[in-house]
């Protein structure tokens, strides 16, 4: 097995610096510590500078094939007790048959010491059938169906042209068997602003199709803009639900042509502006149980990030969880992270919570510039910078 390797590696400071919003806090001994109880009643305790809860999961991952998912798993694997598992390989998973194969090709790539459990998808096309969907659903293995428009995102040719005209049967029957769709909400109109697309996809498919379809599950895949927030709060029905990337929440457009064109923080839904960032922290970090953690952790070779005509995905799965404590702890909101890592995707999927721990550490290391595997490496965001996060019992 390929495990990918870290160049150079990761080097934990010894320093442990006290989160600076929860500095004014301390015990009569004058230590430290304290116990935050999180919204949903769970208690975790935070001593000096750790976080111990319930282990998270990653509700929208790629983990690709071949060598590439022989390195990138581990890193997921680890940290994470399961992922939705995207299906957009070439060529896609669009039957159960290829949903089952891949999550075999998955499980014998697994590390030996984790029990990860890898939740399959079914891309939807404008062919898919009813049949299928239940077929998927009896598998027992199946947890969700992708919509791609067809052209708005990396291997996503073979998605959808027209889902009011094509998948309105399959739709139906996915009410039925309460199976969410989970959809890369942009519209593909090459006439629409790059950055206009996730709310014109908002305006003209997804408010027309929860009307149509009320009871419909719905996921609103890594949502990058204030309209997705005002329209994520606006139904009160408590069947839509939305995940966010690290990215979104710590990055803005800026980030795209800080001194000169950044490859590595391209990712499709692009991202926007600052208010927009703002409106989604505010959003996550209040304590809703509409958001979960979803990575989109995306990796591509390098080569095919560094060149004229770069894919879009950032490979994010080795730092988020780090990433995520940071905006949390930034917004002031640290006793709410674990509803929105470990809490509310199990609960909108219907899956129990996992039972076990993770531990994290205020304990600086540096992300390594590059992953090596077998046919090349992959950039991680933040590659060569310094975060403060540390998950370090696993
Ligand atoms: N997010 C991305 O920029 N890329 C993803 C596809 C996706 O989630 O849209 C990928 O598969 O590389
Ligand atoms: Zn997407
Ligand atoms: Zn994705």
């Amino acid at each position: 097995m390929h495990s990918m390797r870290a160049s150079p590696s990761p080097s934990p400071s010894l320093k442990l610096p006290f989160p600076s919003n929860l500095a004014s806090i301390s015990s009569s001994h004058g230590r430290r510590s304290l116990r935050l109880s999180s919204s949903t009643g769970a208690v975790f305790a935070q001593m000096e500078s750790t976080i111990t809860i319930t282990r998270p999961d990653d509700w929208h991952l790629h983990l690709r094939d071949g060598d590439l998912l022989q390195s990138v798993l581990p890193h997921s694997a680890k940290q994470f007790g399961r992922a939705i598992v995207m299906p957009n390989l070439k060529p896609p998973i669009t039957t159960t048959a290829k949903a089952l194969a891949y999550r075999e090709s998955i499980l014998k790539a697994l590390p030996t010491d984790t029990d990860f459990s890898p939740l399959m998808t079914l891309y939807l096309t404008d062919n898919t059938t009813p049949e299928e969907v239940r077929l998927a659903r009896n598998s027992g293995a199946v947890f969700a169906v992708k919509l791609y428009p067809a052209g708005a995102t990396t291997n996503s040719q073979d998605g959808v042209t027209d889902i009011f005209g094509k998948c309105l049967p399959v739709l139906e029957e996915m009410v039925k068997l309460e199976m969410p769709l989970l959809v890369h909400g942009e519209v593909t109109d090459p006439s629409v602003d790059t950055f206009d697309r996730e709310k014109v996809f908002i305006e003209t498919i997804l408010t027309p199709l929860v009307e149509k379809l009320p009871s419909l599950k719905i996921v609103m895949e890594h949502i990058t803009t204030a309209d997705a927030v005002n329209f994520i709060e606006s139904c009160k029905t408590g069947n839509i639900a939305a995940t966010v990337t690290p990215q979104h929440m710590l990055l803005n457009r800026n980030s795209l042509f800080q001194g000169g064109l950044q490859p590595h923080n391209y990712c499709l839904p692009i991202l926007k502006r600052e208010t927009h960032r703002r409106a989604i922290v505010e959003a996550v970090t209040s304590g809703s149980t509409k958001y979960f953690l979803g990575t989109d952790s995306a990796p591509h070779d390098k080569k095919r990030k560094e060149c004229s005509c770069g894919c879009a995905g950032i490979y994010s799965a080795p730092l988020a969880l780090s990433l995520y404590a940071k905006v949390f702890e930034e917004a002031g909101a640290l006793d709410k992270l674990e509803a929105f890592t470990s809490f509310n995707g199990p609960d909108f999927y219907g899956l129990p919570r996992n039972t076990s721990k993770i531990v994290m550490r205020k304990s600086p290391w540096k992300v390594p510039e590059t992953y090596s595997y077998a046919s090349g490496v992959i950039v991680p965001m933040f590659a060569g910078e310094t975060v403060e996060w540390l998950v370090c019992e696993e």
